[in-house]
């Protein structure tokens, strides 16, 4: 698909065989505090695929981390339809199958990076032996190999970023789900990041959906696109990103980029 063809319906899937792994219909979500309700989401469609990374896209306070947070299990939905596993998947655990990276690393300060890591493994009771390889594994993949011993303290912002998003995995679940997670990064390191995520979704094939504020940074990490208008959350559109894979940094100089960039824009109402 070209930049410019039509927006995809959010039910079309990136891989059509697929059953989708989230389908939410209509979801919506009240607030409900001091007595008074505040709708947060008002009707989100979309369906996320296996391997998809979705990047979510859209102005502050309309209720991005909400639908994480209604995905992660931490909040129930208000109306409309959430599925997730469902027909053609095992069954989903949100406690088990979910993995969380949020905008700052929340690295324990007494545990070393490896113990950081273990952290979740230890909370699932896996066999340390196991999890033990799998978070050297892990560390290796991220490019922390040789600093699993560290504190937090001894790691840059970048590195702690890395150790977070190794702990996401080491429990290996289905779907990781992703909250601003470079937004406390410089943008050199913020740009090193975006590389190492899309090579680390090519290595594991999970399923990721990332918010993000920056634009370029939606479509630059994205196989899809949701965009999210105004509070309370309204599905704007969701489609595809089809850019030339591997991408590079010089993928953003493309005239593809800059329509899908454009794209966003516009649905933001952003002249
Ligand atoms: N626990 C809560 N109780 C009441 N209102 C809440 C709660 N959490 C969020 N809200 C409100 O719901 C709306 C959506 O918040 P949310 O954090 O989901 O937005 P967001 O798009 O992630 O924002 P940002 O991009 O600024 O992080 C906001 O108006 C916020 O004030």
């Amino acid at each position: 698909m070209s930049a410019a063809a039509p927006a995809l319906s959010p039910a079309t899937p990136t891989a059509p065989d697929a059953a989708p792994l989230i389908r939410m219909r209509n979801l919506r979500k009240v607030y409900r505090k001091r007595g008074e309700d505040f709708l947060a989401v008002s009707d989100v469609t979309m369906d996320v695929f296996p391997g998809d990374m979705v990047s979510l896209v859209g102005p502050s306070g309309c209720g991005k981390s909400t639908l994480l947070k209604i995905l992660a299990g931490l909040h129930g939905h208000d109306g409309g339809t959430l599925e997730i596993g469902g027909a053609g998947h095992a069954a989903f655990d949100a406690g088990r199958d979910v993995g969380m990276v949020f905008q700052q690393p929340l690295l324990l300060k007494w545990r070393t990076i490896l113990d950081n890591v273990l952290l979740p493994a230890d909370i699932l009771k896996i066999d340390k032996r196991q999890a033990r390889e799998h978070a050297l594994a892990l560390l290796e993949m991220v490019g922390l190999a040789g600093f699993a011993d560290k504190m937090p303290y001894e790691l840059s912002g970048g590195m702690q970023q890395r150790a977070a998003i190794a702990r996401a995995l080491i429990h290996d679940p289905k779907l990781v789900l992703m909250d601003e997670p470079f937004g406390a990064l410089d943008a050199l390191t913020r740009e090193k990041m975006n590389l190492e995520m899309l090579r680390i979704r090519e290595r594991t094939g999970k399923t990721f959906i990332v918010v993000t504020h920056s634009i370029q940074e939606a479509v630059f990490l994205g196989s899809r696109c949701a965009v999210l208008t105004a509070g309370p959350a309204r599905m704007a559109e969701c489609f595809d990103i089809s850019l030339p894979q591997p991408r590079t940094l010089h993928v953003k100089t493309s005239p593809a980029f800059g329509s899908y960039v454009q794209r966003i824009y516009d649905l933001l109402g952003v002249e």
